[in-house]
Order: C-alpha cells, then sequence, then structure tokens
C-alpha cells in the first residue's frame, strides 16, 4: 500500500532518472502527454461506471487507475504536486 504522496515521489524520481525498468516510463516517453490524457478519461468513465453499479471494491480499483494514470499526466505536463495544490 502507498499514499498518494508516496507514488508522486517514486514516479518523479523514476520520470527523472528516466527508469528503463518503469513501466511508466517506457509507456511515457512512446504514449507522451496525448497518450496520458487519454488513458485519464478512459480511468474516469470506468470508475464512474464502477462506483455507481459494481460495488465499492471494483469503484476502489478504478480510482486507483485514476489516480495512478492522473499523476502521469502530471508528469508528462511538467505539473508538480504543488502547482496542483496551490488551487485546491
Ligand atoms: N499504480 C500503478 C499502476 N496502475 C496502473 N498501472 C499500469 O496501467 C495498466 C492498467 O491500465 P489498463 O487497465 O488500461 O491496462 P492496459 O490494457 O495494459 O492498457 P491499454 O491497453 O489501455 O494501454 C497496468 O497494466 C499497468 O501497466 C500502473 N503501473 C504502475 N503503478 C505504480 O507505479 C509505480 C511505478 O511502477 P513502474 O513504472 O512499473 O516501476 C509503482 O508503485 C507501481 O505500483
Amino acid at each position: 500500500m502507498k499514499t498518494f504522496e508516496e507514488l508522486h515521489t517514486e514516479l518523479v524520481t523514476k520520470w527523472a532518472e528516466k527508469d528503463p525498468s518503469s513501466g511508466t516510463v517506457t509507456r511515457l516517453l512512446e504514449d507522451g502527454v496525448h497518450g496520458a490524457g487519454k488513458k485519464v478519461v478512459e480511468e474516469a468513465a470506468e470508475a464512474w461506471m464502477a462506483a455507481e453499479f459494481e460495488g465499492k471494491e471494483r469503484a476502489a480499483v478504478e480510482i486507483s487507475q485514476l489516480i495512478f494514470f492522473t499523476q502521469v499526466l502530471m508528469l508528462a505536463a511538467d505539473v508538480s504536486l504543488e502547482d496542483v495544490y496551490r488551487h485546491l
């Protein structure tokens, strides 16, 4: 288990190092902002459907994917946690 911030720190580090063992880094290099953005939209729809029709556990899984791909989009767009938190 990890928190939002812990996942973010891990992804930022792997992205900065262009860690070749990271599937996230590999995918981001291939797909960029466009690919990450499409995944956010896809996972948002899946999270909505799971929450409405599939119960709490499935909703939690899909929301975790939405969080992950939101963080991937942040990396792709060079948006930091501070950039986001400033607006909360
Ligand atoms: N939390 C995640 C995570 N959630 C989802 N995914 C990726 O997203 C995929 C799920 O997306 P989909 O359901 O759309 O699966 P898909 O069918 O393969 O995707 P498409 O065909 O749509 O492209 C998984 O197969 C993973 O590749 C994740 N990949 C990594 N993490 C975490 O990110 C960190 C870094 O991981 P690495 O990059 O693997 O080192 C670690 O803490 C991991 O636990």
